[in-house]
């Protein structure tokens, strides 16, 4: 396998997920995911709690078996990328030795590569000079995150693989590691990461491929998936309300999803004020209307019936 950075090429497949499949027991942690992702992309992988962001990080470095499926790094198997130093990641678990100072633990990391970052250009850019003496134990849960991005990007790699890299960092912390991070991604790296936030996706990420139970129910740029994401949801009751009218409210104008249980309906719209007029106009028996900015919740709702951008 040549090394990737003499490939140069940005239509270089860096991770191909085929079919990837994960299940714990009765528990599907992923299932059927197929996802690949070229040199230079900057990945969100945006998900609630359990939608698989972590299982799909762990399958996609080799940490974890498929049950079924299959995770390439650079054309070859996890192993072989990471031996060959093409891959940095940040985990949740991560630990780091707390007897070790920042300096010491991203050494250590630096002697196992063949062409490692200097270790003080790594916690330069890791903005972990200041903190370089202090020993692991000592630091805040911040600054923990910065050490082990320090250690996550000693190699050099040209993949960088990150699960909630600013957990537990306020915001003014999160704002200066995602301008370290873009130091690196100027030079044509490959970043996924998998986060709770829209805001920091769309900030950071070129592309976001949006998790739901083990499932990828959106993938496109931030500008398409916020526009799912940002819409509304009109939630309403209508007295017997059939089938054929469901096929009805589906097709009026802005309705991007339509959940029904029995009477109550929850519409998403794109424009709520333009399909509620739409929907009275329809219905002028419709009762108890609310309106509400959509949640996160409610988005994945609406995305996992309409798969809009699949
Ligand atoms: N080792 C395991 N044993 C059993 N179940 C697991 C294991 N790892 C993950 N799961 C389950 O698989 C599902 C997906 O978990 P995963 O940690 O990948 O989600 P996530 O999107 O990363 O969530 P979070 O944002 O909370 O970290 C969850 O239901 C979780 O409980």
């Amino acid at each position: 396998m040549p090394a990737p950075g003499t490939l140069g090429n940005v239509n270089e497949r860096v991770i191909e997920l085929s079919g990837l499949r994960k299940t714990f027991g009765r528990i599907t942690a992923v299932d059927c995911v197929d996802l690949t992702i070229r040199r230079g992309e900057v990945v969100a992988l945006l998900g609630p709690n359990g939608a698989g962001k972590s299982t799909t990080i762990d399958l996609a470095l080799g940490l974890s078996t498929p049950t079924a499926g299959t995770a390439q790094l650079f054309g070859g198997t996890p192993r072989d990328a990471i031996v060959a130093g093409w891959v940095g990641a940040m985990l949740q678990g991560g630990a780091l030795l707390p007897t070790a100072t920042v300096r010491e633990s991203v050494a250590l990391i630096a002697a196992v590569h063949r062409t490692p970052l200097s270790v003080d250009e790594a916690l330069r850019r890791a903005r972990c000079t200041e903190i370089a003496d202090q020993k692991v134990a000592k630091l805040s849960g911040g600054q923990t995150q910065r050490a082990r991005f320090a250690v996550a990007i000693v190699s050099n790699p040209e993949l960088l693989l990150l699960d909630e890299p600013t957990a537990a960092m306020d915001v003014e912390a999160r704002r200066t590691f995602w301008e370290s991070m873009r130091g690196l991604t100027d030079e044509g790296r490959t970043v996924v990461f998998a986060t709770h936030y829209l805001d920091e996706a769309d900030t950071f990420a070129d592309r976001i491929v949006m998790l739901r139970a083990g499932r990828v129910v959106a993938d496109g740029t931030p500008a398409q998936v916020k526009a799912v994401v940002s819409g509304r949801t009109i939630r309403a009751t209508l007295p017997s309300v059939s089938e054929a009218d469901a096929a009805s409210i589906r097709s009026l104008p802005g309705v991007t999803a339509l959940e029904l249980r029995g009477d109550r309906l929850a519409l998403a719209a794109a424009d709520s004020d333009r399909t509620l007029r739409a929907l009275l106009g329809r219905y002028p028996e419709l009762r108890d209307i609310e309106v509400a900015a959509r949640s996160m919740d409610d988005a994945f709702l609406a995305l996992t019936e309409a798969e809009a951008l699949r």
